[in-house]
């Protein structure tokens, strides 16, 4: 895919079922694994480095792609989403809203589960692949490769749960451990998301046990509802946030961060004001600010 087939701000392409790349597609799914399991190229003009498989970028473009050149590298990144989780939480609801699918027409888009979108976040595009491929069932030996390959392309994490059903919540538990064996030395974006948070009255597990979890588990956490598209662009503007945190140097993060500040409300700039003076004075209270801090995605 060369640039000028890109289609500019928000864009969007829809993609057929299959995440593999052409060069590694295996026959039926289930069968064949990929021939490099662990080193896939994200696509054919992705700079690919064996063995990193935390960030890539593109770097094959044209001189009139300067305004997209954020970091001034000369590189176009994309980073590939995957999305994890139990049977019904809602993931495919929440790839739908990121890929501007509405839930009526859902059906007429059965069987395309990766989607790729250019965001503008905090003035700079990002290219989000996201995947909705995860096959929760227990895989036979053979089929096992769909889930293995899943743990490794991600360049980030959406472990989701829904808050109407604690086995799922304990599953997001299980998830994160098993992510964490697999990609052990890797400083790979996740985010804990409780989704259906408009089911009220069906609530099984608290914010707070989402957010003690997120703690527990070094990640960063957020409530959505997919139903009422609540926090559901926070939460992958968050995902690109969280990336270049990772990606970019201090000085850079810093300005975007100041960027991102100047749009912040005044009752949140006052808030983190006044947990800061207090974190100070007070140890019991830091911890709280970092059980708080879970809940921001535009910070480490
Ligand atoms: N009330 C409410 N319902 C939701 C929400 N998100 C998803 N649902 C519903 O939950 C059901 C399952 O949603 P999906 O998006 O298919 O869940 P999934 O995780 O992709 O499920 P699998 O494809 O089986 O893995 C659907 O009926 C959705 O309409 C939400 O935020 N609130």
């Amino acid at each position: 895919m060369t640039h000028t087939q890109r289609e500019g701000k928000e864009t969007l392409r829809r993609r057929a079922s299959t995440p593999i790349p052409a060069s590694h597609q295996p026959g039926p799914r289930g069968r064949d694994p990929p021939a490099d399991l662990h080193h896939p190229p994200l696509c054919q003009s992705a700079s690919y480095h064996p063995g990193d498989k935390s960030l890539h970028c593109r770097a094959n473009w044209s001189s009139d792609d300067s305004d997209n050149d954020s970091d001034g590298s000369g590189a176009e990144c994309l980073y590939r989403v995957v999305l994890l989780g139990d049977h019904g939480v809602g993931k495919s609801s929440l790839a739908n809203i990121f890929a501007g699918i509405q839930e009526k027409d859902a059906h007429d888009h059965t069987g395309e589960d990766t989607y790729e979108k250019t965001m503008t976040v905090d003035g700079e595009e990002t290219i989000l692949i996201v995947m909705d491929t995860w096959e929760n069932e227990k895989q036979e030996e053979d089929e096992k490769w769909v889930q293995d390959y899943c743990m490794q392309v991600g360049n980030a994490y959406v472990i989701v749960y829904s808050i109407t059903d604690r086995t799922s919540f304990e599953s997001a538990s299980e998830l994160r451990i098993q992510l964490r064996r697999i990609r052990q030395a890797e400083n790979i974006p996740i985010i804990l998301v409780g989704n259906k948070s408009d089911l009220v009255r069906s609530r099984e597990v608290a914010v707070e046990e989402g957010r003690a979890c997120a703690v527990v588990f070094d990640c960063k956490f957020i409530e959505t509802s997919a139903s009422l598209h609540h926090n559901v662009h926070e939460l992958f503007e968050g995902i690109v946030r969280q990336i270049r945190l990772r990606r970019d140097s201090k000085e850079t993060n810093e300005r975007r961060r100041s960027v991102y500040k100047r749009k912040e409300s005044l009752t949140k700039k006052a808030r983190r004001f006044l947990d800061r003076l207090v974190a100070k004075n007070n140890k019991k209270m830091a911890l709280k600010v970092r059980a708080k801090s879970c809940h921001d995605l535009a910070v480490l």
